[in-house]
């Protein structure tokens, strides 16, 4: 798990460490990391190192000067405030580096082998300079690598959004830890791949966090050599109408290749033909269970009728789709609810907009209300644990997985989870990472059942990995698709 921190929390540990290491100067150790990085991605040709007014500019000019002075080769300056870091700007000249304006930025521009992005770091507000706009668009036609210092220019380093104007970044560095604009959709997009340099910092623990493949490695519920179909974990399901007859096969398929010791289905017969057709180890008919999933493809006939005798079974119950909109005030304990943005907002009476403006809180305010788990699901997915008093963000996959019947197949993965004895915030946090990294392996137009049937060799690799003690290149959803 890696903690996602605030600005605040950044700038009062570099305040602390100021205090305590009075000779260490931060900035140098920054800007000695982009510097190597920025030698690892481009090993020769010119460098353009484009800096704002504040510290990140500072940073960029320091990398500069180590830059030339390591790598003897061509590096330039941009200052684009007109105004930047004093010290910074005497290190730069000291060692000959040429400071360029505007015009001779866009003349030289095609022949730069990369740019490093020194505007803003986490000072920075939404949107690009205005004066830098054109710019940003040139690295883009000319596709000139940036490697980002912190966050790329144009995005708040915790907020999630992607403005219209961004330096969008192929790599960036930041600095102790993550920010929320590294991980979370649409942001992340402009972020390409995110390495975390240590500069020395301690962080205290974060209430935002994500998980890493090494948790999914150490909290999949492995089967041993004493376990047995119902020491697994049976599961009931209870999905599917006339109308949407798939929302019965698709949950069932996400169980059955995610590791359910047993599956009952109980949802219409004719639907249950369907499921033995291609899945033939299920069962029919009631009997007992470790957890119920429920909801999806109910359509409105009949929906309460189904919920009644299951909510007083008082198992843990994933409660998705139609089902969401009939909870009781008090659900069963353990229980977990899977809506995406727009059944979220139902849930609290607000907007589609207003949940997409702040999933993150969104998600822990409907968790508060109903005392249970919320995975709220998406580009990213979220999942809020008022018990923890925290939120969680899956491991990302490719955005194939935005299709119908996705959301199917992952309420179907947290039953097995949740039949199998864990607690819901571990089961959706595993389920949802393990459906992104199932369609990482998958990164096309597959459909969700397909992408199910990739999870046993998630898991595959997921059990090999378990032994070691460091899994290396987390974070970033490219780095689930190489694996
Ligand atoms: N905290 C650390 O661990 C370390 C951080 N370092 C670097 O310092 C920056 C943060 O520096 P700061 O001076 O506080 O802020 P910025 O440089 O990000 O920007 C401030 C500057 O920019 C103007 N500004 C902000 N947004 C916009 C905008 N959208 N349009 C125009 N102008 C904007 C703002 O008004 C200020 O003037 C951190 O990210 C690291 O890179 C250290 O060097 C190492 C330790």
């Amino acid at each position: 798990m890696i903690g996602i921190q605030p600005v605040d929390k950044i700038r009062a540990a570099e305040r602390e460490f100021a205090e305590a290491n009075p000779d260490v100067n931060l900035m140098l150790r920054a800007a000695d990391q982009v510097a190597e990085l920025a030698e690892r991605m481009v090993p020769s040709g010119t460098i353009l190192v484009v800096v704002g007014p504040g510290n990140n500019g500072g940073d960029g000019l320091f990398a500069a000067r180590k830059l030339v002075r390591d790598g003897r080769r061509q590096v330039m300056v941009w200052p684009v405030a007109g105004t930047a870091h004093p010290q910074g700007v005497v290190a730069a000249r000291q060692v000959g580096i040429r400071f360029l304006n505007d015009l001779e930025v866009g003349r030289l521009l095609p022949d730069i082998a990369l740019v490093i992005d020194g505007i803003t770091g986490i000072g920075g507000r939404t949107g690009l300079p205005e004066n830098v706009h054109w710019f940003a668009e040139m690295c883009d036609v000319l596709k000139i690598p940036v490697l980002a210092i912190d966050i790329p220019s144009g995005l708040a380093a915790e907020d999630h959004h992607r403005p219209a104007h961004v330096l969008a970044a192929t790599r960036t560095i930041t600095f102790a830890a993550p920010k929320l604009c590294h991980l979370a959709q649409p942001a992340a997009s402009a972020c390409g791949d995110v390495e975390v340099a240590d500069i020395g910092l301690e962080l205290p623990k974060s209430n935002l966090r994500q998980m890493q493949r090494m948790d999914v490695a150490r909290w999949w519920p492995w089967p041993t050599p004493y376990t047995d179909k119902y020491s697994r974990g049976v599961l009931g399901i209870d999905t599917g109408s006339d109308r949407y007859p798939g929302a019965a096969v698709l949950p069932v398929t996400g169980a059955v290749y995610s590791g359910a010791g047993m599956i009952r289905f109980t949802g219409p017969d004719r639907l249950a033909d369907l499921i033995l057709h291609k899945l033939p180890s299920v069962t029919v008919g009631s009997g007992r269970v470790e957890a119920w999933l429920v909801g999806c493809g109910w359509s409105e006939e009949g929906a309460e009728q189904r919920f009644g005798p299951i909510l007083e079974s008082g198992v843990p119950l994933v409660i998705d789709a139609d089902a969401l909109r009939y909870l009781p005030k008090r659900l069963p304990e353990g229980s977990l609810l899977t809506p995406h943005a727009g059944e979220l907002a139902e849930l609290l009476g607000i907007s589609r907009p207003e949940v997409e403006d702040d999933p993150v809180g969104k998600a822990y305010e409907a968790a508060e209300r109903w005392e249970t788990t919320v995975l709220l699901k998406g580009a990213t997915q979220y999942i809020a644990n008022p018990f923890e008093k925290r939120v969680t963000l899956a491991i990302a996959g490719p955005s194939w997985t935005a299709q119908a019947g996705s959301g199917d197949v992952l309420a179907g993965i947290c039953g097995t989870l949740l039949a199998a004895g864990l607690p819901a915030p571990k089961a959706a946090a595993l389920a949802a990472s393990v459906q992104a990294m199932a369609a990482a392996r998958k990164p096309g137009p597959f459909p969700p059942d397909v992408v199910a049937q990739a999870i046993p060799e998630v898991l595959v690799h997921l059990a090999e990995l378990a032994d070691q003690p460091v899994l290396a290149g987390d974070l970033t959803p490219r780095s689930i698709a190489a694996q």
